[in-house]
């Protein structure tokens, strides 16, 4: 018996950053994008909870109750009476600590697997609840596609898309820690935030699918803290903007950066200019949107008893 989720990235093609709350959270209007970038989580019973991980960056993937997926099992089981004694693997696709939401898509996938291994029944709405209490991200790696995130980013609209959006990351050496890179924004920006808004440009050029028009409408609030703390990604934005881009971001909290482009020939080229710049580790490819945590595989108790 096991079963198996495939889940993908983000990105946030526009992250609004608003006043810090009390609960140290920031109010965010937070547009993201799934990328086609994939992490694969499959769940089969085993004499213990515990967790293995294979693909590029693994080592800095903690494989204690501090991995997300440990801890999207641990919560399903306690809430359906469950017992938690699985084996989680993660087969990892998606840049580690890179600002992709890699570790997101991991709890989304491990709830998805565990819910159709186990047959809880959950609908939809206790799923995404769940998603809610892992991470602010969470539940848009279960939904996918594209979506405005409000609240802590955790409160979902889905905004209408079409077409495929074309990109090229650039993975830096090492990650960058979220909450490092909050507060470094509260530092910068000294009190002085506006209520964050979606402009209403971009969600029209989602909506046609017009790259050029959403290359004039990008923006992260958080790139500037990025750059403060890892002053080399400006090279690697200038090195994919000089290749050709019609943008470059910081991809959320970073270090990865993002290029959108025209086509798949644009992002072969810019692909190769960055890598020939030095200025990154390595580069991937991908298109938007993508679907948000999907069954791939699933050999499952409900199936047995039915
Ligand atoms: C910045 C974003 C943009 O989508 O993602 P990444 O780029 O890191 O993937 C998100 O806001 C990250 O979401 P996620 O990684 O799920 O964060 P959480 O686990 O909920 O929170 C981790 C920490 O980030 C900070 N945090 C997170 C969300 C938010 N709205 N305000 C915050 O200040 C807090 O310090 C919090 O303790
Ligand atoms: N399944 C997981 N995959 C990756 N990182 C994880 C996972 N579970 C917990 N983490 C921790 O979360 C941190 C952030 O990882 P990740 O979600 O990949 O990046 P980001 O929050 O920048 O999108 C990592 O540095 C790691 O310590």
């Amino acid at each position: 018996m096991q079963a198996t989720a495939r889940v993908p990235a983000k990105v946030n093609v526009r992250l609004g950053v608003g006043p810090l709350r009390a609960d140290g959270f920031h109010e965010l209007v937070n547009v993201f994008l799934a990328v086609g970038l994939y992490d694969t989580v499959t769940v089969m019973p085993a004499d213990r909870l515990r967790v293995t991980c294979s693909g590029d960056s693994t080592d800095q993937v903690p494989l204690d109750a501090k991995n997300l997926a440990i801890r999207a099992a641990a919560l399903v089981a306690e809430r359906t009476g469950r017992c938690p004694s699985l084996r989680i693997h993660i087969e990892k696709n998606i840049p580690v600590a890179g600002g992709m939401a890699g570790g997101s898509a991991d709890a989304a996938g491990t709830l998805l697997a565990c819910d159709a291994l186990w047959g809880t029944g959950m609908s939809r709405a206790e799923l995404l609840s769940l998603c809610a209490e892992l991470g602010s991200d969470v539940p848009f790696a279960l939904i996918g596609g594209a979506a405005i995130g409000t609240g802590r980013g955790e409160r979902l609209r889905p905004v209408a898309t079409t077409g495929t959006f074309h990109w090229v990351f650039a993975i830096a050496d090492g990650g960058l820690s979220t909450p490092t890179v909050y507060q470094e924004h509260d530092r910068l920006a000294r009190g002085t935030v506006d209520p964050p808004s979606a402009p209403a440009e971009l969600l029209a050029a989602l909506r046609h699918g017009d790259a050029a028009a959403m290359a004039d409408h990008l923006g992260n609030d958080l790139q500037p803290a990025a750059l403060s703390l890892r002053s080399s990604l400006a090279d690697t934005l200038e090195a994919g903007t000089a290749a050709g881009a019609l943008a470059a971001l910081v991809s959320g909290s970073g270090p990865t950066t993002a290029f959108l482009v025209k086509d798949q020939e644009s992002a072969r080229h810019v692909a190769a200019a960055l890598q020939r710049s030095g200025t990154c580790r390595m580069t991937r490819i991908a298109s938007s949107p993508a679907p948000g945590a999907t069954l791939v595989g699933a050999d499952c108790l409900s199936d047995r008893l039915t």
